[in-house]
C-alpha cells in the first residue's frame, strides 16, 4: 500500500477584493482599496495547482463560496429582495458588506485541522472544520466549509466529519495554518502538531501586546480529542508572541514542515529548544527522525519573513526523498531571502529544489503558497474514495480556465460590491461549479 500527501487548493472566487479586514495580517491592511484583479487571481491559483499537478503531486480544489453571503446579511437584518438586502447593507453599513462579500476561502490553510487514519482512534481520517473566530467575514466560512468538505470526502468508511468549535474567542481555531504533521511515512503513525497564540483559560501563558493572537491551546487540545489522537503523538507549542506584534498571524508565516523536517524561523516558539526536543523524542518513537532547519535572526529577520513569506512555503516530497520548497515571487524579491534560499539548496540538506510561484492577487491579502492549500495525508484506498472530480488534471484544469474566463471580473473595487450583478455572477458561476466539481447542492441559494 502507498500513500501520499495531497494538497487541496482554493479556488479564488469572483468577489476577490482588498477590503482590510485582516487586523494583525499586514498585508491585508497595508492593501485596503487596492483594485483587485479576480480573474488574474483564480489563474494564478490554478496555475500553481497545474504545475504540482505536473511535476507529479497529488493535487486537488476547493471550491470557494457564495458571496455577497446574502444570508448572513439577512441574519444582520437587512431585508427586502436580495437586491435590497445589497443596497441596504450598502449604505447603512458598507463595511459590513465588504466583510460579508471576501473571497477569503481562497486560504483553505484555515478550512480545517485534518488528522490522517494512521493517528486516529478510530481508523479515519478526520475533519474538523476552523471557526475562524477572531474574524468576522472568515467566522462565516466553517458551515458551507464543513459541506464542500463532506462532498469532497463522502465515504464515511474512511472520512469522518465534526462540526467547527463552539464559536467564541475561548475556542479561536484557525485549522490547519497552527497545524502540522510529521512522520516517517504518511500511512504510518505520525506526531501532531498543534501551534497556539495564546491560552483562553490559564493566565499564565504570555499574550501578544498588540495584534490578536487567533488560535487559542483549548481550541487545539478540543481538536486533538475529537480526532482520536493519542498524546504522546501530540506537541503543543506557543508562537512567540513578539512575532505575533510584528505580524506573524498564524504559525505558517513563521515554520512550514513535512515528512520529518521541520523548516522555522529562530524566533518561531517560546521554550523553541524544549519544543524541538519534544518533536524529536516524540517522532523517534513512531520510527521517525526528526529535523529542524533552523533559520537565524541574522539571516532572515521576522519583519523579512513577512514580507517574503519563506516560511509560507509548501514543502513537497519527492520520489527522490528530498524536498521541493514553493515560495512566492516575494521571496525571490528580497536578496537576503533569496540568498539563504540559495544557500539552502546547495546546503546537501533535505530540500533540495526551489520553485517560484507568482501568486501577488494573493499575497496582498497575506496569502501564500501554504495558506492556499489543505493538506490530506492518504493511503491509495482512501485516495481512490475521494470524489474524483476535485481532483487535479489536464481537463479539469482547461475547463476551469474556461470556467474563470466566462464568469470572472478583471477588476474589482470596493464600490463595485454594492452591484447586485455581482452576486448574480457568483451564484451563476458557482451553480455551474458544483456540476463541474460533483459537489451537489452546497451553498445556500442552492439548500433554499
Ligand atoms: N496564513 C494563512 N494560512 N492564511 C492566510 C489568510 C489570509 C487572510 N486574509 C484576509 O482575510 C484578508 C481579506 C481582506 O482584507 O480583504 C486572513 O487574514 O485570514
Amino acid at each position: 500500500m502507498s500513500a501520499f500527501e495531497a494538497n487541496f487548493d482554493g479556488l479564488v472566487g469572483p468577489t476577490h477584493n482588498y477590503a482590510g479586514l485582516s487586523y494583525g495580517n499586514v498585508a491585508s491592511t497595508g492593501n485596503q482599496n487596492v483594485t483587485a484583479n479576480p480573474k488574474v487571481a483564480a489563474k494564478q491559483g490554478l496555475a500553481k495547482m497545474k504545475a504540482l499537478h505536473d511535476a507529479g503531486f497529488k493535487q486537488g480544489v476547493l471550491a470557494p463560496h457564495e458571496r455577497p453571503s446574502v444570508a448572513t446579511l439577512r441574519l444582520l437584518g437587512f431585508g427586502g429582495s436580495d437586491a435590497e438586502v445589497i443596497a441596504r447593507a450598502d449604505k447603512e453599513a458598507p463595511a459590513i458588506l465588504a466583510a460579508c462579500s471576501s473571497a477569503s476561502t481562497m486560504w483553505t490553510a484555515n478550512a480545517a485541522t485534518v488528522s490522517p487514519s494512521a493517528d486516529t482512534a478510530d481508523g479515519r481520517v478526520h475533519f474538523t472544520p476552523a471557526n475562524l473566530n477572531n474574524k468576522f467575514h472568515r467566522a462565516i466560512e466553517h458551515p458551507t466549509t464543513g459541506r464542500i468538505l463532506q462532498a469532497m470526502f463522502r465515504d464515511e468508511r474512511h472520512f469522518a466529519h465534526h462540526p467547527a468549535l463552539p464559536a467564541q474567542m475561548h475556542f479561536g481555531d484557525e485549522g490547519a495554518a497552527n497545524h502540522t504533521r510529521f512522520c516517517a511515512e504518511y500511512d504510518k503513525p505520525g506526531v501532531e502538531f498543534f501551534v497556539f497564540g495564546q491560552a483562553a483559560f490559564d493566565s499564565r501563558y504570555p499574550k501578544p501586546a498588540r495584534f490578536p493572537a487567533r488560535q487559542t491551546l483549548e481550541a487545539s487540545q478540543a481538536i486533538a480529542r475529537l480526532h482520536g489522537l493519542k498524546p504522546e503523538q501530540v506537541v503543543y507549542a506557543q508562537q512567540d508572541p513578539e512575532t505575533i506584534d510584528k505580524g506573524v498571524f498564524h504559525n505558517d508565516v513563521i515554520s512550514v514542515g513535512n515528512g520529518n523536517v521541520l523548516f522555522h524561523h529562530e524566533k518561531s516558539f517560546l521554550d523553541q529548544a524544549a519544543v524541538l526536543d519534544e518533536l524529536s523524542r516524540k517522532l523517534s518513537a513512531v520510527g521517525g527522525q526528526f529535523i529542524g532547519i533552523e533559520v537565524p535572526e541574522s539571516e532572515v529577520s521576522v519583519e523579512e519573513a513577512v514580507k517574503s513569506y519563506l516560511f509560507n512555503s509548501q514543502l513537497l516530497s519527492k520520489a527522490d526523498g528530498k524536498l521541493i520548497i514553493v515560495v512566492p515571487e516575494e521571496s525571490r524579491n528580497i536578496e537576503r531571502v533569496w540568498h539563504y534560499l540559495s544557500k539552502l539548496t546547495q546546503s546537501g540538506g533535505p530540500i533540495d529544489e526551489v520553485r517560484v510561484f507568482d501568486l501577488k492577487q494573493s499575497m496582498q491579502n497575506g496569502g501564500g503558497p501554504a495558506c492556499l492549500r489543505l493538506r490530506v495525508a492518504m493511503s491509495d484506498r482512501e485516495l481512490a474514495a475521494v470524489n474524483p472530480a476535485v481532483l487535479m488534471n489536464d481537463t479539469l484544469f482547461t475547463t476551469l480556465n474556461h470556467w474563470v474566463d466566462k464568469h470572472y471580473r478583471d477588476r474589482l473595487g470596493a464600490d463595485d460590491l454594492a452591484d447586485p450583478q455581482l452576486l448574480l455572477e457568483c451564484r451563476t458561476a458557482l451553480d455551474e461549479l458544483t456540476q463541474i466539481l460533483q459537489l451537489g447542492s452546497v451553498y445556500p441559494f442552492q439548500l433554499g
